[in-house]
C-alpha cells in the first residue's frame, strides 16, 4: 500500500505563523475529504517532551548556544521517535496526510545554528539525517515549506501570541536571547537552500506582513503542485 505524505510548516524564527497556517490547511483538506491529521513538535503534551522542557527553561544552561546540540537535538529527535510510533505511524502508514508544525527539520535550523563553520554545520545536519531518518527511522517529509518572516517581525508576532507551555514562561531560551534569534535566522536560510525548501516570502514588497489568508493561498497552491505531480 502506499504510504502517506507527511507536509512540514517550517521557519527560521518562532511565532511566525506555522500554527494559523497548519490550521487553514488543516481545515482546507478536510473540506476536501481528504484524511488528514495535525501535529506539533515538540509534542509538549507527551511526557516524551520532558529532557525538551527541562533544556528551554534552561536547566542545561541559560544561554542556548552553550548547550550541546547533539545532545539537544536527541532530546527532540526521541519526542519525534515516541510520538511517531505512539501516535502517527498507523495513519502515515495507511495513506493519511500529515501536516507538521515543526519536525526534524527545527533540529536542522535552530541546533546547527550553534555551529560557526560550513563544515561543522554539514557534519551536524549529516549526523542529524542518519540519526532520524535512517537510525530511528523517521518518515522523510514528502515536502517542507518554509514560513521566511525576518526577526524583527516575528517578535512582535511572539508579543501577541499566548504562551505556549506551563513551566516554560513566556519565553524559552531560544526566544530570549536575541543573538541566537538573529544568528538562527540566517542559518535557517542556508538550510532551507541547502534542502531545496518552499520558501513562502511573507512580507510584501513594501515590508508588510501578508495577512493569514495571502499566504494559506501560497501554501495551499505549493502543497497541490507537488502533491498532484506525485
Ligand atoms: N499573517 C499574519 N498576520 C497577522 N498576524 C498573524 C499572521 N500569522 C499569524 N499571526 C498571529 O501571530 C501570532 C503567532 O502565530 P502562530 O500561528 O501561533 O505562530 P507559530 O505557530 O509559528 O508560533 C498569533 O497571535 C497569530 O494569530
Ligand atoms: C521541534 C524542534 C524545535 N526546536 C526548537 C524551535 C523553537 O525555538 C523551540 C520550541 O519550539 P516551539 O514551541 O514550536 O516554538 P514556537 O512555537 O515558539 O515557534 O524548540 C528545535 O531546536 N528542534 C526541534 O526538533
Amino acid at each position: 500500500m502506499k504510504k502517506g505524505e507527511l507536509i512540514v510548516l517550517e521557519s527560521g524564527t518562532d511565532a511566525s505563523g506555522k500554527a494559523t497556517q497548519s490550521d487553514l490547511l488543516y481545515n482546507r483538506l478536510i473540506n476536501e475529504k481528504e484524511t488528514v491529521l495535525k501535529v506539533e513538535f515538540p509534542n509538549y503534551k507527551s511526557e516524551s517532551s520532558s529532557l525538551i522542557k527541562m533544556y528551554l527553561r534552561g536547566e542545561f544552561g541559560e544561554d542556548a548556544e552553550s548547550v550541546n546540540p547533539y545532545a539537544s537535538s536527541t532530546f527532540f529527535a526521541v519526542d519525534r521517535y515516541a510520538t511517531y510510533n505512539l501516535e502517527l505511524k498507523q495513519f502515515y502508514e495507511e495513506g493519511g496526510i500529515i501536516i507538521a508544525d515543526r519536525y526534524t527539520t527545527s533540529n536542522m535550523i535552530y541546533q546547527s545554528s550553534k555551529f560557526e563553520t560550513k563544515e561543522e554545520k554539514d557534519s551536524f545536519l549529516d549526523w542529524l539525517w542518519d540519526l532520524e531518518f535512517n537510525k530511528f527511522a523517521l518518515p522523510k517529509p514528502s515536502l517542507v515549506i518554509f514560513l521566511n518572516i525576518p526577526p524583527k517581525i516575528s517578535v512582535e508576532l511572539l508579543k501577541k501570541r499566548d504562551k505556549k507551555v506551563e513551566g516554560i514562561g513566556k519565553k524559552d531560551i531560544h526566544e530570549k536571547n536575541i543573538n541566537y534569534i538573529n544568528k538562527t535566522y540566517q542559518n535557517a536560510m542556508y538550510v532551507a537552500s541547502k534542502y531545496n525548501w518552499n520558501i513562502i516570502n511573507c512580507l510584501k514588497d513594501d515590508g508588510r506582513l501578508k495577512t493569514k489568508e495571502e499566504i494559506h493561498e501560497e501554501v495551499y497552491n505549493i502543497y497541490k503542485n507537488i502533491i498532484n505531480r506525485r
